[in-house]
């Protein structure tokens, strides 16, 4: 006999209060950070948990519930404490393609193996990141872009992690499969994961405009999709989409996303002008712009990007696009607004705007 399962999968004193947030989790804009606190800052196994049993994936694929946890645990432990890319962001990006799943235009598209390949994939995304960028690997010569020989040195690394612990039988959620079935989730697990590589942002976005413009649906607007190659190209745009979802986030949670990954950045910088390298423009604590890279992110790349997977699922993405367009208005006023950053920069000319909080967002 073993220890008995939590009934939501984590030990906290917050039961009620956590099982009620989690009846949201279909919803968008659910509060990630809250699940945080709420499951003993455990919102990777939280999250995925619910989903896994909101979609009758443990019954569909003969998952033992301790081994779900034990994995899911595990995994959430592998997650590095860095500023952004933590178990917050997998739990995050988990949720968003959980919901995203869901649109009705892919209504009965994809099948239960597809679906569960998406929502692991989601959940394993960044297991250890270190908390800087590819580049950052590649130019100081690190271990993992020697293994991986400068390509998608950081999402490689994700997947192997991901991977290896399912080794453990006590871990290994996937025992029930077929050989088949491992062999088609293993794959589509990597082509998802590797294309949250941002280095594939333009080559994805083009494709995801070509089918648009052929897209076929049926009688109830399903989009039709028969090769593995849409099938998979779909998927593809829709984890990034997930991880490019902070932006489309109600405004208190997309700016706790913002200070996250700005500290993050900074904290390369400072790594970099520690070993004498050329810091990166966006890592320059000293020459904070957080609005001007905010508007930018969403007008070269958010907004792109969104605007066409809400044309490929029109209109279950329309309210999505509706908030990413004002919150753009939002970080656009106070880029033109004096800054409310005392001591950096943009300040206007007139002394009266000097006497302002610290903080970057009021
Ligand atoms: C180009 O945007 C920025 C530059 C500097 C500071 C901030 C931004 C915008 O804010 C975000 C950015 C990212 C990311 N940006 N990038 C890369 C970085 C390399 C440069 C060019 C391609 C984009 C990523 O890979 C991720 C997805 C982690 C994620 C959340 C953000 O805000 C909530
Ligand atoms: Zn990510």
């Amino acid at each position: 006999t073993k220890t008995p399962i939590p009934e939501l999968g984590v030990d906290t004193p917050h039961t009620e209060e956590l099982r009620s947030l989690l009846e949201r989790v279909n919803d968008w804009g659910l509060d990630t950070f809250r699940i945080e606190d709420l499951s003993g800052q455990r919102p990777l196994t939280a999250i995925t948990y619910k989903i896994f049993q909101e979609r009758q994936l443990l019954n569909t694929y003969a998952i033992e519930p301790h081994t779900l946890i034990s994995y899911l645990l595990t995994l959430e432990d592998h997650y590095q404490q860095v500023p952004y890319h933590n178990k917050a962001h997998g739990a995050d990006v988990c949720q968003s393609m959980h919901v995203l799943l869901n649109a009705s235009a892919l209504d009965g598209v994809f099948t239960e193996l597809e679906v569960m390949s998406a929502i692991f994939a989601s959940a394993v995304h960044d297991v250890d990141h270190p908390g800087v960028t590819n580049q950052f690997l590649i130019n100081t010569k690190s271990d993992l872009a020697i293994m991986y020989n400068d390509e998608s040195v950081l999402e490689n690394h994700h997947l192997a992690v991901a991977f290896k612990l399912l080794q453990a039988n006590e871990r290994n959620i996937f025992a029930h499969l077929t050989a088949k079935q491992i062999k088609t989730l293993r794959k589509m697990v990597i082509d998802m994961v590797l294309a949250t590589d941002m280095s594939k942002h333009m080559q994805l976005l083009a494709d995801l405009k070509t089918m648009v413009e052929s897209k076929k649906v049926t009688g109830n607007n399903i989009i039709m999709l028969e090769s593995y190659d849409d099938r998979i190209q779909v998927l593809q745009n829709m984890i990034h989409c997930a991880d490019l979802s902070n932006p489309t986030k109600p405004l208190d949670i997309y700016i706790k996303w913002t200070d996250r990954i700005m500290e993050e950045f900074w904290r390369q910088g400072d790594k970099e002008r520690d070993l004498g390298l050329e810091v990166s423009p966006m890592c320059d604590r000293r020459v904070a712009s957080v609005e001007k890279h905010q508007v930018g992110f969403i007008e070269f790349i958010v907004h792109p990007l969104w605007e066409t997977w809400a044309d490929l699922v029109y209109p279950d993405a329309s309210a999505i696009l509706e908030t990413l367009e004002q919150n753009r208005d939002w970080y656009q006023a106070r880029l033109s607004s004096p800054s409310s950053t005392p001591g950096t920069g943009n300040l206007s000319s007139s002394p009266t705007n000097t006497n302002i909080s610290s903080s970057q967002h009021q």
